[in-house]
């Protein structure tokens, strides 16, 4: 089953919420833990059983296990693992993005089902062009994985590259997004390849319908909202709504992480 089949039965089994598994240093500390690989692992897998078996997607951020070193990677093996076997699937924030050659060994590392940090999906930069990308989408067709593409990210940077106009008169941001329409043609039910647009863009004239999902960051600590999401994106469904910060601030308590994400889907679907 391709991911962009398993995400869409995910998404009507278990909502559209999204939740970020980011071990800030400061949160480790709001949680009364040590900013060290101790203190990565406890909080790490405390969300991960609070939240994977309830939300269709969790998202952890790569650099804060990073951090860590050897260790730290070795938790964020264990956060892809135990959320799979919640029945979440998992995309990985890495932003990856190099030339062709070294794009290889991040799909390798990343998408590969042998490698120990395999996910479902990765988030990719398309700004070496979006050709370099060819092995990681080759790559992700071959075992049926799925790639996010950075096209309107949810920073205040972004405008800076992504409006800037390209020879045809359309945004780089907008060029992104065709070739996704074309990586996703024919796709059913929904396509593998995905944008990264924020939910804090504010208004976009881009067209946003190429069969593929949306992973929407920025939605709750960076101020995006239902009511942002739903101008933005209509009543797309493959819009994932996907919030880190807003969620891990109300652990260490599980129940609380859980009801937040049970209200937030409820809320994503009305
Ligand atoms: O455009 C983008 C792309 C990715 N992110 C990542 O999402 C989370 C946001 O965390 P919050 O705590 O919900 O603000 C983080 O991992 C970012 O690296 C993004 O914010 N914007």
């Amino acid at each position: 089953m391709t991911f962009g089949a398993r995400l869409h039965a995910a998404i009507a089994e278990r909502g559209s919420f999204c939740v970020g598994i980011d071990p800030h240093a400061a949160l480790l500390q709001d949680w009364g833990l040590a900013d060290d690989v101790a203190g990565l692992e406890r909080f790490a897998l405390t969300t991960v059983e609070a939240v994977a078996p309830h939300v269709s997607v969790v998202k952890p951020q790569s650099a804060f296990y990073e951090r860590f070193g050897s260790r730290g990677i070795a938790v964020l093996e264990r956060v892809i693992a135990d959320s799979r076997a919640a029945g979440a699937l998992v995309l990985l924030d890495v932003k990856r993005g190099d030339i062709g050659s070294t794009s290889q060994a991040y799909a390798d590392a990343y998408l590969d089902p042998a490698s120990p940090l395999a996910s479902d999906a990765i988030t990719v930069s398309p700004f070496l062009g979006f050709g370099s990308l060819d092995p990681i989408v080759d790559t992700a067709r071959r075992h049926d994985a799925g790639v996010f593409v950075l096209a309107l990210t949810s920073n205040k940077e972004g405008p800076e590259v992504q409006h800037a106009r390209v020879e045809d008169g359309g945004t780089v941001a907008g060029r992104m997004l065709d070739h996704l329409r074309h990586l996703n043609a024919d796709a059913e039910p929904l396509g593998s390849f995905g944008a990264v647009v924020g939910a804090t863009i504010g208004a976009t004239t881009e067209d946003l319908a190429f069969n593929g999902p949306v992973l929407a960051p920025g939605f709750g600590a960076q101020g995006g909202t239902v009511a942002d999401l739903r101008r933005i994106f209509g009543t797309n469904p493959a819009v994932l709504a996907s919030s880190s910060r807003e969620v891990l601030r109300l652990g260490p308590d599980p129940a609380a992480m859980r009801d937040f994400v049970r209200r937030t889907n409820d809320e994503l679907r009305s």
